[in-house]
């Protein structure tokens, strides 16, 4: 049997119109203020409404993979799929007719091509530098991210280079991504969101786009990143789940920590990000208020893979409806300061909201 997404939506504003709860009978409370007079109906909802959600909060990550014409399924992802070069293509049109302003692209590298070093991050025809060629070629003015990592290139799934002892080296490593952003941006790339953690590494970054002329590629700093169980899926995704030897605990930050997450923001700020990032979302909404209050920088959140799993798995199980608990979910993200999302629901949600959801 088919599983579809979620239960039908019940019937939406049949409420009576007078619902705040007044009435004659004796057992009536002497109430100056009754909060549910501002919800009595749909209009005054609407009226008094503190928060939205609209199509251009979202960042839409896509899956990219070798071949032609082909998608494929990624198992603990339902809904989303590996694409082929020229499929990415068609969803950056979705995405562009949906008015979505940007999307986030991830390549699964061929594994005869990963190696301890990442070497392919730096080919300059990898397929993630493909990808946004022929996205761009098609749609200039769709916005294109870029991660920077080594994670999808390394045998070993580590974002950053492994010394033999099991040290990842921080100012290698770094050297390094700047030179894969560069190769990124020359691709075609409109913002560089390195995701890897490593200390240093946006102002490195900057000053190599500057140096080669990329004055206008911004950077979304994946600022305050944590060390999260809820990136299993899109290890699946990108191939690193089997590869990876060990935890990223050394360069990713601790769950219990909050005032180190300013920390990061603040010298991810002083060394040129545009726009910081906090990742994962849901868990991690107290972060994102604190960062956007001391800051109030653009501030994105990640609602990463393993947040989209747990509500599709819930939601084709008919245990909650799934389209409303992703758009309560994504407002959430707007009620908690964020400038936009990073999101798997991010062509569902845009679809919604067209019909006015
Ligand atoms: N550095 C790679 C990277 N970039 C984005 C994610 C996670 C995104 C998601 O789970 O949806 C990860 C995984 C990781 O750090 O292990
Ligand atoms: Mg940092």
């Amino acid at each position: 049997m088919a599983i579809k997404f979620g239960r039908p939506i019940e019937a939406r504003d049949t409420a009576p119109s007078f619902t705040s709860g007044t009435d004659a009978s004796p057992a009536a409370l002497h109430l100056t203020t009754r909060m549910r007079r501002n919800r009595k109906s749909e209009w005054a909802r609407r009226l008094v409404r503190e928060n939205v959600l609209t199509t251009d909060d979202l960042i839409w990550p896509l899956f990219a993979a070798d071949g032609d014409n082909r998608r494929e399924a990624v198992a603990s992802m339902p809904g989303v799929e590996r694409l082929s070069v020229d499929q990415c293509v068609r969803d950056a049109e979705r995405a562009a007719k949906l008015d979505i302003p940007c999307i986030a692209l991830f390549p699964y590298t061929d594994p005869a091509l990963r190696d301890p070093q990442g070497s392919e991050a730096l080919n300059a025809d990898n397929l993630v530098c493909r990808t946004v060629r022929a996205v761009k070629k098609e749609f200039p003015d769709l916005g294109v991210l870029c991660d920077v990592a080594l994670d999808p290139f390394t045998s070993h799934g580590h974002d950053g280079l492994l010394r033999d002892d099991g040290v990842i080296m921080n100012d290698e490593t770094v050297a390094v991504l700047a030179r894969q952003a560069l190769v990124q941006a020359e691709a075609g790339c409109d913002v560089i969101a390195p995701s890897d953690m490593m200390d240093g590494r946006i102002g490195a970054i900057r000053d190599a786009l500057d140096a080669a002329g990329f004055g206008d590629v911004q950077i979304m700093a994946y600022a305050a990143k944590y060390a999260s169980a809820f990136y299993g899926p899109f290890r699946d995704a990108v191939g690193s789940a089997k590869a990876l030897t060990g935890d990223k605990r050394t360069y990713q930050m601790d769950p219990a920590n909050s005032d180190e997450a300013l920390r990061e923001v603040e010298l991810d700020i002083a060394e040129g990000a545009d726009m910081v990032m906090v990742k994962p979302g849901l868990p991690y909404l107290d972060i994102l208020r604190r960062v956007k209050d001391t800051f109030a920088m653009p501030t994105f959140a990640y609602q990463v893979s393993g947040e989209y799993a747990m509500l599709m798995a819930a939601a084709n199980n008919g245990w909650l409806d799934g389209e409303r608990a992703m758009m309560e979910s994504l407002l959430a993200f707007k009620r908690a300061g964020a400038d936009g999302v990073l999101t798997y629901f991010a062509p569902r949600a845009a679809e919604k909201l067209r019909t006015r959801g």
